[in-house]
């Protein structure tokens, strides 16, 4: 999993849209409503957009502001505010948000009382700190005017977005519709003639999830040895895509976007639950085309991940006692008096058990209980894209975009299960063969120095090292003339030492230093922050001289065990308290010197 969405170039109907907004006039009558926005790729600014468009139809004179332009001390004069707030880098706020948030910290201002505000907050579950710049906002607002709770999105998740702006919009229908008796239900701003004839003549010109670029695989090779059965074996593939013609850009550091396509034999036996064909046609969403439930399942949702509604609605239609009872565990209510219970509550034990399955498993245990293809449909996830570093450099290959894919295969209560995008891309793709829809997603925060005579350390354990193997070939290609020192870790040397013969050559030619951990060779395991406190003097000196530190990888405890590194490096080496090494790596950080693009496996 990995970073977003890029919006390459804003469609012409977003930027109608946005224009739409921004210029909205007072009306009298239509109660205006700030939509502030803090957006990095522009993905935030789409779901401000979408949230002033549907408040103009409601009868509210939304006012579309990015958060840059804004003034704090303006707050005072707003009576409904609405920020959408994407997160980034680290887990920290888009750029253009980051000024707000200080002046917000600095001045320890919060929202006042007469102004009532609700915060959606963008982000990927994949990344560590999870929607982090949304909570910080809504903490930093006080309690005071808070009219909704906030919500995290995962990705494009556009139902829970739709669902937070119909809330929305009825908090503030209630709040307006006290003692406001000059409210025009037939108000529809002018601009929204625009607007809906825009939506009509538009052609979307950018790619993304839902436009991707049809790109032909043109390789697909192992990077690790031959899978052996052993129980910890490890399968990379590096597949690379053809994006000739497509006019996308990119550049080493970015990321590429996958749009999977579920495994046939899954969709097959969803379909035989269902006691479907096939050919039944559905919608995937309120204003999606009719299409069969067979391609919804292959191309639109998510096949695998089973969400609580699922089980309220096989429960509400089951008749065996022990389904209920089953049901009633995993929800922790019995839904046939749901005493307020909201459909997407679990259990503790619920959201174990859940995490356990999928949504074929689930549907086995509710026999009794039937589904029809339309009402699956409604219950089931968007299938998401996912995101893989790019491994080649546009310097080399401005046609070609690689990526290095571990796939992913595991066993669950005793079933072989597989990875989505990872198995499409290697056991569903062929050479020439297929094409993958794909879109470029920018990555601003993980970018080499401009500066070809400055230093990169890069520590890129197991599938982290996929950007630092297009890093090492730019700068060699521009013949940087700054230091290059990988360090990089992974199980065994023979098995899974990723582009091992590559990175020995670049070695060998005096192109970069590498020192390598691998941890089940040796009788003691030893990982990539070991080797960093063994050359911690050496790697000290570099960082003193201006070298520019990237870690890619695991997010989990690889991320913060080279964290906790660093900072004892730069503490034992500089000779400086806990305190002062933490400051110091806070303004590596602040200087984009020490850039992570780490995520949750
Ligand atoms: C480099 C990068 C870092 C990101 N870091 C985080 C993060 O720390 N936490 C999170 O929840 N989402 C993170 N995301 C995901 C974005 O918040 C999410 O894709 C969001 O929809 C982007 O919205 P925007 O286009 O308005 O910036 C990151 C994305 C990128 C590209």
């Amino acid at each position: 999993a990995r970073p977003p969405p890029l919006i390459t170039k804003p469609s012409a109907l977003q930027n109608l849209l946005a224009e739409t907004f921004e210029h909205i006039p007072d009306i009298p009558g239509a109660p205006r409503v700030l939509v502030l926005y803090g957006t990095e790729y522009g993905f935030g600014k789409e779901v401000a957009s979408k949230l002033c468009a549907q408040l103009a139809i409601a009868g509210f004179a939304p006012r579309l502001v990015s958060t840059l332009h804004y003034t704090l001390l303006d707050l005072r004069k707003e009576k409904f505010l609405a920020l959408v707030c994407s997160t980034t880098g680290d887990g920290v706020p888009p750029n253009e948000a980051a000024d707000l948030r200080d002046a917000l910290v600095n001045n320890k201002f919060s929202v006042p009382e007469n102004c009532s505000f609700a915060v959606l907050a963008l982000g990927d579950r994949a990344y560590p700190h999870f929607c982090r710049a949304g909570v910080v906002f809504d903490n930093l607002f006080g309690d005071q005017g808070r009219m909704l709770e906030r919500v995290d999105i995962d990705q494009e998740d556009w139902p829970v977005i739709d669902d937070w702006i119909e809330s929305f919009e009825a908090a503030l229908k209630e709040r307006t519709a006290e003692g406001d008796d000059d409210d025009d239900d037939d108000y529809l701003p002018p601009a929204m003639e625009k607007y809906a004839q825009a939506m009509e003549n538009c052609t979307d010109a950018r790619y993304s999830r839902t436009q991707p670029f049809k790109a032909r695989i043109v390789d697909q090779a192992l990077v690790t040895a031959p899978r052996t059965g052993k129980p910890d074996d490890k399968e990379v593939v590096r597949v690379e895509f053809d994006i000739e013609g497509s006019g996308m850009e990119y550049e080493v550091g970015d990321a590429v976007g996958v749009v999977p396509r579920n495994n046939s034999q899954h969709v097959t036996r969803l379909l035989l639950a269902l006691a479907s064909n096939g050919d039944e046609q559905v919608r995937v969403s309120d204003k999606g085309d009719l299409i069969t439930i067979e391609t919804a399942l292959t191309d639109l949702l998510d096949v695998k991940t089973p969400k609580a509604e699922l089980v309220v609605a096989l429960a509400q239609n089951c008749t065996d006692k022990a389904e209920m009872a089953l049901a009633k565990r995993i929800l922790g209510y019995d839904v046939l008096r749901s005493d307020g219970h909201s459909a997407s509550s679990l259990s503790d034990w619920g959201k174990d058990y859940l995490s356990q399955r999928e949504v074929f498993d689930v549907l086995g245990e509710f026999v009794t209980s039937t589904l029809t293809p339309q009402e699956l449909t409604d219950l089931l996830r968007p299938l998401h894209a996912r995101y893989y570093s790019i491994s080649s450099t546009p310097i080399t290959s401005p046609t070609r975009i690689a990526v290095t894919v571990d796939v992913l295969r595991y066993s669950m209560l005793n079933v072989e299960r597989e990875g989505v995008a990872s198995t499409y891309l290697k056991d569903r793709c062929r050479i020439d063969q297929t094409e993958v829809g794909v879109f470029v997603s920018k990555n601003p925060n993980f970018r080499l120095p401009k500066d070809e005579d400055k230093h990169v350390i890069m520590i890129g354990p197991g599938t982290g090292l996929a950007p630092f193997i297009a890093f090492i070939e730019e700068r060699v290609e521009t013949e940087a003339t700054g230091k290059n020192w990988l360090f990089f870790g992974c199980r065994h040397e023979k098995q899974d030492f990723l582009y091992g013969d590559r990175l020995r050559e670049y070695e060998e030619a005096g192109q970069l230093r590498l020192d390598t951990a691998f941890s089940r060779d040796t009788d003691k395991k030893v990982y990539v922050q070991q080797r960093m406190r063994e050359k911690g003097c050496e790697l000290w000196n570099l960082v003193e001289d201006g070298a520019h530190v990237y870690v890619c990888g695991d997010g989990g405890r690889m991320a913060d065990d080279v964290d906790r590194a660093l900072r004892e490096i730069i503490q034992e080496f500089g000779d400086k308290s806990e305190a002062a090494a933490k400051g110091y790596l806070e303004q590596l950080v602040e200087d984009k010197r020490y850039q992570r693009d780490v995520w949750v496996s």
